[in-house]
C-alpha cells in the first residue's frame, strides 16, 4: 500500500491535475492544427475557360484553355485542354459564300459547348483571330473580307459564350503572341530566364521573333515590341513576311519558273515522274503573285517534276530579294534583322514538314540534313506514293518543296548557319498546349500576365501547417516541463506529516 502511494507520489502523471492538463493540452493542439488546416486548405479547385479560334489561311482550329479560377490574375498556369480542327478550308476561301464560313465553325463550337461546363459558358471569353489568309483577302477585296467577318461573327454569337469579336491580327501581333506562348509555356517569363525565339511558318505568312541583346529597337521601330511581364522588360524583335508562308511561297516559286508562260514547267521541287495538268490562273490569283503574270498566258500548263534539291533551292532563292538593305543588317526584302540570338522554337508548318521528313533532330549536321532532303527529292513519285499511301496526294507532292523552302528560308533568309542551326528546335506542343499565337493572344486580352511579379506567400500550405504543428507540440512540452519544475512546491509537502 505504501509502495503504491510512493509510486503515485513519484509519478506526477497520475495526479488529477496532470491528467487534466494533458487532456486540455492535447485538445488545444488538435484544435489549433485543425483550425490551421481548415482555414488555409486550398479551396476546392474550380476552373475558368477561354476559347480562341485560329482562322489561318489553310484552315481554322479551335482551342480551349483552362486555368484555376482563383489564380487567373497571377501565377495560374493556363493549359490547352482541347483542340478541334474545323472541316474545310480557311475562312478566307469563303469569299464568294461568306455564310458557309460561319456554318463551317459550327461542329467545333458545338464540341466546345459540351466540353466547357454549362455554368461557365456565359463567362467564357471567345475570340477569333484571323491571320495571313484574311490579310490577303482584305488587300484584294476588303468588302468580301468584311462579309466573311460579318458571317463568322453572326455564327459565333449564337453560342452561349462571351463573344469578344473576330478580327485580323497584324503580323507583329502574330509574331509577338507566338513568342509569348512559347516562353509562357516554358515558364521562362515568370522566372526571368533567357527567352526562346519563335519561328512560325504558316501557309500565307511566316514570323520570326526573338530578343537580341544588342538590339534596342531604335534601328527599325516597326519591328520592335516592348513588354513588361512579371517584373521584367523585354525588347522583342519581330517580323512577319506576308506571302512567305509555304503555300504562297510555292505559288511564287512556280510562278517565277513559269514566267515565260511555257506549256510545260519542269519543276526541280517536285519528284521525278510527277506530272499534272494545271490551270495557269492558280499561279496568278492573289496579291502575292499577281505581278508575276506572263504577258501571253496559256490556259493550262503541264507541271512536271525533276526532283533536284540544289536546283529547287536556287528557284526558291529567286523569290527572295537580297539586293538592298538600308539598315546595318537585313534578312531579305530589305527587312532589318538584328544578330540572331538563340535558342529558337520552330512550330506550325516548320514542325509538320520536318516531322514528315524525319528531320526534326537538329543535332544532325545541316549538311547531312540537306543530303537527306536531296535524296528524298530525287526519289521517283511512284515510289513516294507507295511509301505513303495514307497521305493526301496534294500534300505528299509538296514535301520536297516545303523542306527545301524551310532550309532556304532559315539559312539564306534568316542567316542561320551550320552552327546556329542546332539552336533551333522543331516543336509541336509544349506540355499539353500547341505552340502558336493563340495562347499568347488570350493571355494578353484577359490580362493574365501581370507586369509585376505577384507577391506569393512565403510558405506553401503544407509548410505552414507543419510549422504550426511543431510549434504547438513544442509549446505543450515546454508547458509540461514548466509544471514539472514546480513539483517540489506541490501539496505533497503538506501531506508529509500524515505519513509520519
Ligand atoms: N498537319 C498539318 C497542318 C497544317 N499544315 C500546314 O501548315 C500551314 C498552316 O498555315 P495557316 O493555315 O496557319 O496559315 P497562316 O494564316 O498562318 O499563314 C499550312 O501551310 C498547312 O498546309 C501542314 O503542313 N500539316
Ligand atoms: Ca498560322
Amino acid at each position: 500500500m505504501s509502495a503504491q502511494r510512493e509510486m503515485k507520489e513519484k509519478n506526477p502523471w497520475q495526479t488529477p491535475v496532470m491528467i487534466i492538463i494533458t487532456v486540455i493540452g492535447v485538445i488545444a493542439i488538435v484544435a489549433l492544427v485543425t483550425v490551421a488546416v481548415l482555414q488555409n486548405r486550398p479551396l476546392l479547385q474550380k476552373y475558368k475557360y477561354g476559347i480562341v479560334l485560329d482562322a489561318g489561311s489553310s484552315h481554322t482550329a479551335l482551342y480551349i484553355y483552362e486555368w484555376p479560377a482563383e489564380k487567373d490574375n497571377n501565377t495560374g498556369r493556363v493549359e490547352q485542354t482541347h483542340s478541334c480542327k474545323v472541316k474545310g478550308p480557311g475562312i478566307s476561301s469563303y469569299a464568294s459564300a461568306p455564310l458557309e464560313a460561319g456554318e463551317s465553325l459550327r461542329a467545333c463550337m458545338q464540341e466546345a459547348e459540351k466540353l466547357v461546363p454549362g455554368k461557365r459558358h456565359h463567362e467564357t471569353p471567345l475570340y477569333l483571330g484571323a491571320t495571313a489568309g484574311m490579310r490577303l483577302l482584305n488587300i484584294e477585296n476588303s468588302s468580301a473580307s468584311d462579309k466573311v467577318f460579318q458571317a463568322v461573327g453572326d455564327a459565333l454569337q449564337k453560342f452561349p459564350f462571351s463573344y469578344q469579336g473576330a478580327r485580323i491580327l497584324s503580323g507583329q501581333e502574330e509574331g509577338a503572341f507566338g513568342w509569348v506562348t512559347v516562353n509562357y509555356l516554358d515558364d521562362r517569363l515568370k522566372q526571368g530566364l533567357e527567352t526562346t525565339g519563335a519561328l512560325d511558318l504558316g501557309g500565307a505568312s511566316t514570323q520570326i521573333s526573338f530578343v537580341s541583346n544588342n538590339y534596342d529597337g531604335s534601328e527599325s521601330p516597326r519591328n520592335s515590341v516592348t513588354f513588361r511581364l512579371y517584373g521584367n522588360d523585354y525588347n522583342l524583335y519581330t517580323h512577319s513576311f506576308l506571302c512567305y508562308g509555304k503555300d504562297q511561297a510555292l505559288k511564287m516559286t512556280l510562278a517565277q519558273m513559269a514566267k515565260e508562260g511555257p506549256a510545260t514547267v519542269f519543276d526541280p521541287c517536285f519528284h521525278p515522274g510527277y506530272t499534272a495538268t494545271k490551270n495557269y490562273s492558280i499561279l496568278y490569283d492573289g496579291p502575292c503573285v499577281s505581278d508575276r503574270k506572263p504577258q501571253a498566258a496559256l490556259a493550262t500548263f503541264t507541271h512536271t517534276g525533276k526532283g533536284n534539291f540544289l536546283q529547287c533551292q536556287e528557284a526558291v532563292k529567286s523569290v527572295f530579294n537580297f539586293t538592298y538593305c538600308k539598315y546595318s543588317r537585313c534578312s531579305f526584302n530589305g527587312v532589318f534583322q538584328p544578330l540572331l540570338q538563340g535558342p529558337f522554337g520552330a512550330f506550325s508548318a516548320y514542325y509538320f514538314v520536318m516531322n514528315f521528313l524525319n528531320l526534326t533532330d537538329t543535332s544532325i549536321p545541316l549538311e547531312t540534313v540537306k543530303d537527306s532532303l536531296k535524296r528524298y527529292c530525287a526519289t521517283p513519285w511512284n515510289q513516294i506514293m507507295l511509301l505513303h499511301p495514307d497521305v493526301k496526294l496534294k500534300y505528299l507532292a509538296e514535301y520536297c518543296f516545303s523542306g527545301t523552302y524551310i532550309l532556304t528560308l532559315l539559312t539564306e533568309g534568316y542567316n542561320f548557319t551550320s552552327k546556329s542551326y542546332s539552336d533551333i528546335k522543331f516543336i509541336k506542343k509544349i506540355k499539353s498546349s500547341d505552340a502558336g499565337w493563340t495562347l499568347g493572344y488570350m493571355l494578353n486580352l484577359t490580362n493574365m500576365i501581370p507586369a509585376e511579379n505577384p507577391d506569393s506567400p512565403p510558405l506553401p500550405h503544407v509548410g505552414y501547417v507543419s510549422i504550426l504543428s511543431v510549434i504547438a507540440v513544442l509549446l505543450f512540452i515546454l508547458f509540461i516541463l514548466f509544471i514539472l519544475s514546480l513539483r517540489p512546491l506541490w501539496p505533497r509537502c503538506s501531506k508529509q506529516p500524515q505519513i509520519v
